[in-house]
């Protein structure tokens, strides 16, 4: 049967990047999504603030709701010190299949703890099953009607505390109204908009970093 989009992409990794090198892991799957078949990677323009984002909070712990095949992941957790904690939940197994490869050819499989599962189910979990306090960075990139009630559902099971990012792709396109309209008329957060591009398009879209106040 046909290969799934995934596996083309993880194919592309393997062929053309080098095993443990993960700026190449980066470099071929924005090739192949610029090149040969568009994927919802968030992409090297977007990708660049991601990771301006995180240099700047260089957090001990992070959340990324929506895995996908681990761009991001990987972006990310190449950017964290060596005892950082990175937290990914994918909600379809054939997606987490293919982000640990992807994650492990890029060398960071210490740093990052792929979970399997809804964010509604897994996050009140964080704090027993992880033994986590709080996370300083959240990157929201899942169902992007799950973004307000998983905010929500953060700030009450106590996961986020005085300082914590929340910094969200898509809020454009697809779009997260609602989100948007909660975080930047909440008193419990300060928010900024980074308008960017739809990855590997045209297409307006941008990044909401939303700063939780306590
Ligand atoms: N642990 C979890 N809990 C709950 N849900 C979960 C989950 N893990 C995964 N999911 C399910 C959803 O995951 C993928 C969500 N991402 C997108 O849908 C997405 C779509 C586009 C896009 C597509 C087509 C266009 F024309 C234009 C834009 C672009 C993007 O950058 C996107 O991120
Ligand atoms: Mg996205």
């Amino acid at each position: 049967t046909r290969s799934t989009r995934p596996q083309r992409l993880l194919a592309a990794v393997q062929k053309n990047a080098t095993r443990g090198d993960p700026r190449s892991v980066v470099k071929a799957i924005d090739e192949f999504c610029r090149y040969t078949e568009w994927a919802m990677n968030v992409g090297d323009e977007k990708g660049c603030i991601l990771d301006s984002v995180v240099s700047e909070v260089n957090p001990a712990t992070v959340l990324e709701l929506g895995t996908y095949c681990g761009y991001s992941t990987v972006r990310i957790a190449t950017l964290l010190p060596p005892d950082a904690k990175l937290i990914t939940l994918e909600f379809n197994p054939d997606f987490a299949v293919i982000a640990r490869q992807v994650i492990a050819w890029a060398g960071q499989e210490e740093k990052v703890h792929l979970v399997e599962g809804s964010s509604g189910d897994l996050i009140p979990k964080m704090k027993e099953q992880f033994g986590v306090k709080s996370f300083d960075l959240v990157f929201l990139d899942h169902w992007k009607d799950r973004y307000l009630p998983d905010a929500k559902l953060m700030e009450e099971c106590g996961l986020l505390g005085k300082g914590s990012v929340l910094l969200a792709d898509n809020v454009i396109c697809p779009g997260s109204p609602d989100y948007l309209d909660y975080v930047r008329n909440s008193p419990k957060y300060r928010s900024q908009y980074f308008k960017s591009h739809l990855e590997y398009t045209k297409v307006e879209d941008g990044l909401e970093k939303s700063v939780f106040l306590g």
